[in-house]
């Protein structure tokens, strides 16, 4: 069995919808914090439960024996936010991922996938980014999940887990089936908040920085599609468990889309004008990162298979659904 901590947010519950449709056993831990016990299935066993406590992280493991590995979401996600309170990140990100391993080693659970981020690589020096470009994180929120590498790798040496740390770039669009998708509250991300405004839920989209050196000012990101996400985690897990090797992978698509070209894409898939202005940069945002996921191809064979216009699509699918009342 798989427990998915986290597995009641956004992307961790895409990822327990395609564990499921692969018919591997899971259970999910999650406090609730930002995410949604409605995005669980009914017949997804929940375990309502926070890193902070032990008597809860025992809970989990002595009510499900048959747990092997630990796919890792549950964190707090935001750039802008981590500038302004880092405490509440290092607590959660770091010290509450202690607790977790700790624990799995009680119960001799060995092997781990886990959240990181390209948010771990700062301003990068080479795109598009691979596994080796340096790691030298320019916000608290991508340090504490470097920090989470780090005492992945010490852990695995000294008591001998394995692990996966799966740095994603930028998670967007939504299942499919319009059954979950993203919702956060408040949403700081930059795909729904358009999606808001083409909704008439908000009058403009402030963009963040348009003096950045990008050919039109704005940032450039690498979105990749919330299922892709979960098929890599699916495949990381079962490589851990067949070949007992730690990971490191970049998941991306390879392509960087500035805040304005997603506008502007968001427009072409809504056929609704968008209203934007730019504003003041963001504290801690980097202005480009572009992946690059040939080490994913290779070591775990998965493939992207949604682009930019087709994750839009998904999210608007989604975004009316759950926010507009329309489909
Ligand atoms: N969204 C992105 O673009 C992105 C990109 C790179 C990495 N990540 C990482 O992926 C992970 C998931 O991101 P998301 O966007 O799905 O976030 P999310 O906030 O939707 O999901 C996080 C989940 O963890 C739970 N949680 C948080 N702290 C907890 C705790 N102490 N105990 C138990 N449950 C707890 C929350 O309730 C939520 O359900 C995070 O670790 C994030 O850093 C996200
Ligand atoms: O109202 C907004 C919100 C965002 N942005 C910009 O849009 C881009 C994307 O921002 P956002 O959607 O907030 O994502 P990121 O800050 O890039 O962070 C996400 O993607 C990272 C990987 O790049 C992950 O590590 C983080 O967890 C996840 O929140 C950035 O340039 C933001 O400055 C705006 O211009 N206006």
């Amino acid at each position: 069995m798989i427990a998915v901590v986290g597995g009641a947010g956004y992307i961790g519950s895409h990822t327990v919808k395609y564990l499921v449709e692969q018919s591997e056993p899971v259970v999910v831990f999650d406090n609730l914090s930002t995410g949604h016990q409605q995005f669980v299935p009914n017949d997804v066993p929940f375990v309502e439960g926070d890193l902070a406590s032990f008597e809860d992280l025992h809970k989990l493991f002595t009510n499900y024996p048959n747990i092997h590995t630990v796919i890792h979401f549950a964190a707090f996600a935001y750039v802008g936010e981590s500038v302004v309170e880092p405490a509440k990140y290092y607590r959660n990100n770091l010290v509450n991922t202690v607790n977790l391993l700790d624990t799995m080693l009680v119960y001799n659970v060995k092997n781990i996938v886990f959240s990181s981020t390209c948010a771990t690589y700062g301003n990068p020096i080479a795109l598009p980014i691979t596994e080796e470009h340096p790691q030298n994180p320019i916000n608290p929120y991508g340090r504490t999940k470097l920090m989470m590498e780090q005492l992945m790798d010490d852990y695995s040496t000294a008591y001998g887990i394995n692990f996966a740390a799966l740095r994603y770039f930028n998670a967007a669009g939504a299942a499919e089936d319009c059954e979950i998708g993203e919702w956060h509250e408040p949403e700081p991300h930059l795909i729904p908040l358009i999606l808001d405004v083409a909704l008439g839920k908000s009058e403009k989209i402030n963009v963040f920085g348009s003096d950045f050196d990008t050919p039109d000012g704005t940032c450039i990101r690498d979105y990749i599609h919330v299922t892709d996400l979960a098929d890599a985690h699916y495949r990381a897990a079962k490589y851990l468990i067949a070949e007992k090797q730690n990971l490191q992978l970049n998941l991306a698509n390879g392509a960087g889309y500035s805040n304005l070209e997603i506008i502007q894409m968001a427009e072409k898939v809504t056929r609704i004008p968008i209203t934007y202005q730019l504003t003041d940069r963001r504290l801690g945002d980097p202005g480009q990162l572009i992946g690059c996921a040939d080490k994913a191809k290779n070591i775990i064979h998965w493939e992207p298979n949604y682009n930019l216009q087709q994750i839009i699509e998904t999210a608007w699918a989604w975004h009316q659904k759950k926010f507009g009342g329309k489909v």
